[in-house]
């Protein structure tokens, strides 16, 4: 089960937004399990912490660095902290200082060898540092956006208080990962730092921290916090409710004050925007999370575009942007190579130059040559229509990204025909429909789509990316 699932069902489980910090910190330690052995002082405080609590929160996040501290037996604690969470509750590892040159290992080790579900990363190092641990598609980092302390101010306020470098962060690290994947880690007193983010963020999982050094605030927090349906954001048991020894009991009735809290600003907001689009959602679309992770890192727009016959659409798809991001296409190229793999051909020609990215990647994949027919010929050098070897008589098939009139990947298939190959088989990736298949074999070519643009907006409107405007705009066009 991936991460986002085991937090909704934990969520739901035990009806409970908070998560619990399991961190060994000799200073916060109660006197009640001072030991001449620290290690086992500790020990037996975080085990008390999670039977305590197991029944009343979403997750657990321990912190690397206060395990790191205490040496090799600080790490063998932790060894013992993870083993000792209940299966079913995720576990958010806050460590925050792994680097470009040490993140795919350390990734494979966190995940595979410690099993936590989610890590939260620095977003300084830019979109190659997560990258390592999108890969891992059950699992989910959590960004650090912005923090409480004050020295951080100066930077997270910079340009300007209207348009702060922590917002810029939030913006640019949406494009990093999807949101069942990719989630914040906001730290702060101030309810309107929190909106903030929100509306810039509407879809992201938020972790909140320090909310609880400021007294009273935690309706303008929640308020502020969370998303249209009244969940999406993560809220830390404060750190001296953990040496209480009626721990069960206080965060029940956090828990509580939390829920209560919550229901009522759900009443308050309660309008039609918080529900989800009236479609049946019941058959979920076999590439659904493809769709989504495309749109996510926007190649599907919708707006009012202008095509290359005049036309105007109410979508745009730029499939270009998946070379930016390899484990979107990688999933492409999978989607491509399960239709390819049912042909049979002798090379593969990409149409250029949007497709020549996806016909490289296949050609690769599946041990194919390739070659490409020219957009436009050189006046000086060989004056080649055709990139790259091959021999007349033999069978071409033609990858093209999106099929709207046809007239693109028709005119590279023509290329190749007047060349001695022969084409019998365009593969796309989005079908626009009306009718193009239809046109493609009246001219001799089977063709075939990983998708369709009704299957893709339909998905998108029931998953609430898309309202019923953008939606409805799609049905009439
Ligand atoms: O949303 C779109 C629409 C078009 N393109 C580009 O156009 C061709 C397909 O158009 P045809 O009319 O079938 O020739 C496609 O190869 C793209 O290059 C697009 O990217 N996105």
């Amino acid at each position: 089960m991936n991460f986002f699932d085991k937090l909704q069902n934990n969520i739901t489980h035990n009806q409970s937004l908070l998560f619990v910090g399991l961190d060994p910190n000799p200073e916060m330690m109660p006197k009640r399990y001072a030991d001449e052995d620290m290690i086992a002082g500790l020990w037996n405080w975080l085990q008390f912490i999670i039977a305590e609590t197991a029944d009343f929160v979403c997750a657990y996040k321990p912190t690397l660095g206060f395990y790191e501290a205490l040496g090799i037996p600080g790490l063998e604690l932790l060894h013992k902290t993870l083993k000792a969470i209940p299966q079913h509750i995720p576990i958010i590892l806050d460590a925050k200082h792994s680097d470009l040159n040490t993140s795919t290992i350390f990734a494979r080790t966190v995940f595979t060898e410690w099993q936590v579900d989610a890590i939260t990363l620095s977003p300084y190092i830019g979109q190659d540092h997560v990258a390592p641990f999108l890969v891992y598609p059950d699992k989910a980092v959590f960004i650090l956006s912005c923090t409480s302390n004050p020295g951080a101010e100066s930077l997270q306020q910079y340009p300007t208080n209207e348009s702060p470098l922590y917002l810029q962060v939030v913006k640019e690290s949406r494009t990093w990962g999807t949101p069942e994947q990719l989630g914040l880690e906001v730290g702060t007193t101030n309810p309107e730092v929190l909106a903030l983010i929100r509306a810039v963020a509407p879809e992201r999982i938020i972790m909140a921290r320090s909310i609880w050094a400021q007294e009273n605030n935690l309706h303008e927090i929640l308020a502020s916090g969370l998303n249209d349906h009244g969940d999406g954001l993560l809220i830390p048991v404060p750190q001296d409710m953990l040496s209480s020894p009626q721990l069960a009991q206080e965060i029940a009735s956090l828990r509580a004050e939390i829920n209560l809290a919550k229901n009522n600003i759900i009443q308050e907001n309660s309008s039609c925007s918080v529900w989800l689009p009236d479609v049946c959602s019941f058959n979920q679309h076999p590439q659904q999370d493809l769709i989504l992770q495309l749109y996510d890192i926007g190649c599907i727009m919708f707006g009012s575009f202008v095509q290359a016959s005049g036309a105007t659409f109410p979508y745009y798809v730029d499939l270009r942007k998946i070379i930016s991001n390899p484990q979107v296409f990688n999933l492409v190229l999978t989607a491509y190579a399960e239709i390819l793999q049912n042909l049979t051909f002798d090379r593969i020609a990409g149409i250029p130059y949007g497709s020549l990215p996806t016909a490289t990647g296949l050609a690769l994949r599946l041990n194919y040559p390739m070659i490409f027919p020219r957009k436009e010929v050189k006046a000086h050098g060989t004056r080649k229509v055709i990139e790259g070897n091959f021999h007349a008589g033999e069978t071409v098939v033609v990858v093209d990204d999106i099929l709207i009139s046809g007239k693109s990947a028709m005119e590279g298939a023509e290329k190749l025909q007047s060349a001695g190959l022969k084409v019998n088989d365009i593969v796309v990736f989005i079908d626009h429909e009306a009718g193009v298949k239809d046109r493609l074999k009246a001219n001799g070519y089977n063709s075939y789509a990983v998708l369709t643009i009704s299957e893709i907006t339909e998905t998108l409107y029931q998953t609430g990316r898309i309202n019923e405007e953008q939606f409805l705009a799609f049905k009439e066009s």
